[in-house]
């Protein structure tokens, strides 16, 4: 009897605690959701250290009123300072003196644009010469344009029809860069009678045989699916190319592309006018320049410039523990929701994964963009996310070049770059052109801190925001539980979790970054699990590993050149 009491007894405090954690997780998942507000509100400045000591100074001496007037003022002036300054984007030069046809004008002027930004002004005039061009200007200052515009020119004035074929090749590293090219080419193209196509991969073969067949005159691609049509292709007439254009030259030339551009340009006509364009240059740009391009014209607009990123550009980092940082990027994440535009990048496909299904599963409304998404399903997030007036979109590299989003307020390095390059790129989605403003965030742990002196070398300036553990959410539990009896989850927890640790192996800079330094329950617990899952990983933590990257030399030989270079490589998880 005594017992069956004490049984009764115990399965009464079960049920209790069962209906305390019951309660526990839902007040959590509610607050994740934002029902309800955290204790603590505020968890990173927006605004980082430096800046904000220079305003608590200035408190002392002047009334909030007068200070809120001072601030209006500085804003003004920084606003007209982009517009005006040696630093600034923009000349004052018009497109009008250009002398370009009426119909390529007509669409420029509804486009909206009246002066060239310096890139346009010094690249349109040499490539409308003629000339070839390697051009280099920082992240969103109007490079497409710069290419673009003597494109069409030179299509109208050698009078191409889509008998003549392809006499104007974009080649774009990526899917989504190839559409957003392809659609500004549309737009300049709009009234006149030449014909614009894309082929990139994902796409349907069989309906891009058909438009080349019909006649492509300015055609955008991406390189594989390029040299697919170019091999196997019949009635896709190239031989008539007048000028070949590389946008993000240095990313088309890493090892994954070489093999397929090497083949390119092997089939395409000799005789034809080439340009390369990137806001960072590599020594295999140069070299290419060298070989292939006849006496290019130089074009930096930036040289000598005391950064590299643009103005608007406010940029902090946050050192988070290890074990801390999936709590610290949903507390960021929570924080934002429905009030910013958000892009976070991270290293693999698996993780990205992962982060977007965890994020759904606790109501973090957000987008993906990665590798291993359906083309189609990937075009309609990346023009949803275009549209969105506010939202969150989690992304491999595949995002970090060239997209022209508009209003995103926040770059929010989660993994980080492989170098100083990759994080020029993707910072770079954010205060694009001419004015305009945005915030980037770099996360890294407390071992990866040597990374702001690369940042810092490659004039890339950076202010630290202080991390505060006591303003994350108090979800560490309901997270690993969450995990842990989610099978679903659980299994993507596991695939983001190794390749996670593979891509830190493989990074270029292993002064930086070293896999074999990772407390692997402290990266455990940042994937929602309580000990690190048995699984094999691909690392020798003896140091036998030999990385199929190249080596952190390789990007301390091209830093001089204050425009960073990054080693590329095939690897054994999918980075894009
Ligand atoms: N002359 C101009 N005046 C005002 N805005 C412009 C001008 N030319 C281009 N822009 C705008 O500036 C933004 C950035 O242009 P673009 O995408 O060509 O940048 P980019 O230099 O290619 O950047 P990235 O290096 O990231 O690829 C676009 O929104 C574009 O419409």
């Amino acid at each position: 009897m005594a017992n069956l009491d004490m049984e009764q007894h115990s399965s009464e405090n079960e049920e209790i605690k069962s209906k305390k954690r019951a309660r526990d997780n839902a007040k959590i998942l509610k607050q994740l959701a934002m029902e309800e507000e955290p204790e603590n509100e505020v968890l990173i400045d927006e605004e980082p250290k430096k800046k904000k000591k220079k305003k608590k100074k200035d408190a002392k001496v002047k009334s909030e009123e007068e200070e809120d007037k001072v601030e209006e003022e500085e804003e003004k002036d920084g606003d007209k300072a982009v517009a005006t300054t040696e630093n600034g984007i923009m000349t004052n030069e018009a497109f009008e003196l250009l002398g370009l046809s009426d119909n390529t004008f007509k669409s420029i002027k509804e486009m909206g644009f009246q002066r060239m930004t310096q890139i346009q002004a010094k690249a349109i005039p040499a490539l409308l010469m003629g000339k070839d061009v390697l051009g280099a200007a920082r992240t969103g200052s109007g490079k497409t344009l710069a290419f673009l515009i003597p494109a069409v020119e030179l299509l109208y004035h050698v009078r191409f029809t889509p008998r003549n074929g392809t006499g104007v090749m974009v080649i774009c590293p990526t899917r989504e860069l190839a559409i957003q090219s392809y659609g500004v080419a549309k737009e300049l193209l709009k009234y006149h009678s030449q014909t614009v196509g894309k082929l990139i991969g994902g796409e349907n073969r069989k309906k891009e045989t058909e438009i080349l067949q019909k006649g492509v005159n300015l055609l955008v691609a991406t390189p594989g699916r390029l040299l697919d049509h170019l091999q196997n292709t019949d009635g896709f007439v190239y031989k008539n190319l007048k000028f070949l254009v590389m946008d993000e030259a240095d990313r088309i030339l890493e090892q994954n592309f070489e093999e397929d551009m090497k083949k390119i340009i092997k089939l395409l006509p000799k005789t034809r006018q080439t340009s390369l364009f990137s806001a960072t240059q590599t020594s295999k740009v140069e070299d290419l320049a060298r070989v292939s391009l006849a006496s290019p014209v130089y074009i930096d607009v930036d040289e000598g410039r005391k950064e590299v990123t643009n103005e608007g550009l406010e940029q902090g980092y946050i050192v988070v523990p290890s074990a801390k940082r999936l709590l610290f990027l949903l507390t960021f994440l929570k924080k934002f929701q429905g009030k910013k535009k958000i892009m976070v990048f991270f290293s693999t496909v698996k993780s990205t994964k992962f982060h977007t299904e965890l994020c759904r599963y606790i109501s973090i409304d957000c987008l993906e963009i990665r590798g291993g998404i359906d083309q189609s399903k990937r075009t309609a997030t990346f023009f949803q996310f275009i549209k969105a007036e506010t939202g969150i979109l989690l992304c491999t590299n595949v995002a970090a070049r060239g997209l022209d989003i508009p209003h995103v307020d926040w770059i929010v390095q989660y993994d980080p770059p492989d170098d100083p390059t990759e994080y020029i790129h993707r910072v770079g989605r954010t205060a694009r052109g001419e004015g305009a403003k945005g915030k980037a965030l770099l996360v890294l742990t407390p071992d990866e801190l040597q990374f702001i002196q690369y940042l810092n070398a490659a004039k890339i300036p950076v202010y630290e925001h202080e991390f505060e553990e006591g303003k994350l959410l108090n979800a560490q539990e309901f997270l690993e539980k969450t995990v842990s009896e989610n099978y679903a989850l659980h299994q993507s927890a596991i695939e983001a979790y190794k390749t996670f640790i593979s891509g830190y192996d493989s990074h270029s800079m292993k002064d930086v970054f070293n896999a074999r330094q990772l407390d692997l329950k402290d990266v455990a617990a940042s994937f929602g699990f309580t000990s690190p899952p048995k699984v094999p990983l691909k690392i020798d933590r003896e140091g036998g590993y030999k990385s199929k990257r190249e080596p952190v030399n390789k990007y301390n030989r091209d830093r001089g050149r204050g425009r960073g270079g990054r080693a590329g490589g095939k690897t054994k998880f999918e980075r894009y």
